[in-house]
């Protein structure tokens, strides 16, 4: 099934996917692309909307509906995280896939963009039903997914226990011979199961290192620098942790259950050690302050990560964000207007596609080890990852200079330059 996403001139709907599509017109009109390129680019490629039934633990059958969106896959198999929220849909899909396309071109990678998921709450539900629910999702992509065609991920509330779900229902699927061929169908994996080192932490080391680049690049220090954090998942964690050894002080976090504050400094460990006690809510942490929701973003502070969902800066907080710099460990969480005036105020924006690449770059080298035989220690993946998230950084800011945009267009034009460039080599378009 192949479905035409509508440019915003046609479809003037807020969201993820408005943002996105805002987002690339804008870099696509600067370099004037070719304009069959840009009607490819513009569409999702595959799009599966999946409908299955799945046995709760009180008997009863519950029909879930799961999501998985092929964007593109002009440089390579597509890649790309799977989301279980309430807010996983269509569009939500079609903008997160699209993104990754972004993502892992920018990175150099040989992959394509896609993203999935399936809506639903899962702290509605316990281990052994997001178990079976996440079997029966495997089974209903059944094929569509694959080492070389489609490889998921972890995302908002996945992990590396969802993706051995995914990799022992899938393998399952396969001849006895075949089962160690498909090892690289999911990445992020547990270390046991296949997994890599460093990739439950890249993702959150990445978005540091932009951080340490930027720092390095406006020759200031991060020690002392105050930073708050939305969203104390995976990323938002990891991005603390690497910031905290930084010598910079975390003095504020928020997540799903609401916000907490302490400009003295919360310790990110002991928070972490808290919120795996606390069914994943940092609220109550005795080592900081609840705070209200609504003032979270404007708190003093030098840098601000969002690390959860997308379109959290609007126009309604752009104005009082007092960070001077945005670091997007979340996908889309400024959204177009938003991103207008912060600007215009001066704030420096590390754009999501750059900021939280780390991420899939760690994915790629898990697939690499699986695909090869090989396993990689801690320090070679961090070493690897660092090299590669260097020369991204500083390859954005060059564009950024020589073209006069913000980092978030110079990301996009190189991305969307080597895609470009595969497609008119091909002769597909001369
Ligand atoms: N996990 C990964 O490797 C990557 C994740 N990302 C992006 O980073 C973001 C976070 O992902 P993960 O850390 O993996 O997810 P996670 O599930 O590990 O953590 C999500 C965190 O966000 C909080 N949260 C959820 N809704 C919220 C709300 N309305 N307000 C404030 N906080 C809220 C949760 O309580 C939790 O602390 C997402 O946008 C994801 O797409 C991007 C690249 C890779
Ligand atoms: O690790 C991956 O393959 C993708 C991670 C992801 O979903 C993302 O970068 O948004």
């Amino acid at each position: 099934m192949t479905t035409t996403i509508t440019s915003e001139k046609k479809q003037p709907k807020q969201g993820m996917l408005d943002n996105v599509m805002r987002q690339f017109n804008n870099a696509a009109d600067i370099i004037e692309l070719n304009k069959n390129i840009r009607k490819i680019l513009e569409v999702t490629n595959s799009e599966f909307i999946v409908h299955f039934p799945v046995r709760m633990d009180n008997g009863e059958v519950e029909i879930f509906t799961g999501y998985r969106v092929q964007h593109n896959n002009a440089l390579g198999p597509y890649k790309g995280g799977l989301r279980y929220h309430p807010t996983v849909d269509i569009d939500a899909a079609r903008a997160l896939a699209m993104w990754m396309t972004w993502k892992t071109s920018l990175a150099g990678l040989p992959y394509g963009g896609a993203k999935g998921g399936i809506q639903l709450d899962p702290t509605k539900y316990s281990q052994d039903e997001l178990q079976r629910i996440t079997r029966r999702f495997t089974y209903a992509l059944g094929d569509n997914i694959g080492p070389e065609l489609d490889i998921p991920a972890p995302d908002v509330n996945t992990n590396a226990q969802t993706m051995a779900w995914i990799l022992d229902t899938y393998m399952s699927t396969k001849s006895p011979n075949e089962r160690s061929k498909n090892l690289h169908v999911v990445t992020g994996k547990p270390i046991g199961a296949g997994g890599s080192e460093g990739r439950d932490r890249a993702t959150g080391y990445g978005v540091y290192l932009t951080i340490k680049f930027w720092a390095e690049s406006k020759n200031t220090d991060l020690k002392g620098k105050k930073f708050i954090v939305q969203g104390f998942g995976n990323v938002g964690y990891w991005a603390a942790y690497f910031l905290e050894r930084e010598g910079a002080v975390l003095t504020a976090v928020q997540d799903a259950y609401g916000s907490i504050h302490n400009d003295q400094g919360i310790s990110t460990e002991n928070l972490m050690a808290y919120t795996k006690a606390n069914k994943g809510s940092i609220l109550g942490f005795a080592g900081a302050s609840p705070m209200d929701n609504g003032d979270f973003f404007s708190l003093d502070c030098d840098i601000c990560i969002p690390a959860a969902l997308g379109n959290q800066i609007t126009v309604k907080n752009a104005h009082t964000i007092k960070a001077g710099l945005i670091a997007e460990g979340a996908n889309g969480p400024t959204d177009v207007q938003a991103e207008e005036i912060l600007l215009q105020r001066g704030v420096d924006i590390i754009p999501d596609i750059l900021c939280n690449s780390g991420g899939v770059i760690g994915s790629y080298f898990e697939w690499l080890q699986n695909r090869n035989g090989e396993i990689w220690t801690l320090e070679e993946v961090l070493d690897k990852l660092e090299k590669k998230m260097r020369e991204s950084y500083f390859k954005v800011a060059q564009k950024a200079k020589s073209k006069k945009v913000d980092m978030r267009t110079a990301a996009f034009i190189i991305a969307i330059e080597r895609l470009e460039e595969t497609y008119v080599q091909r002769g597909i378009f001369p």
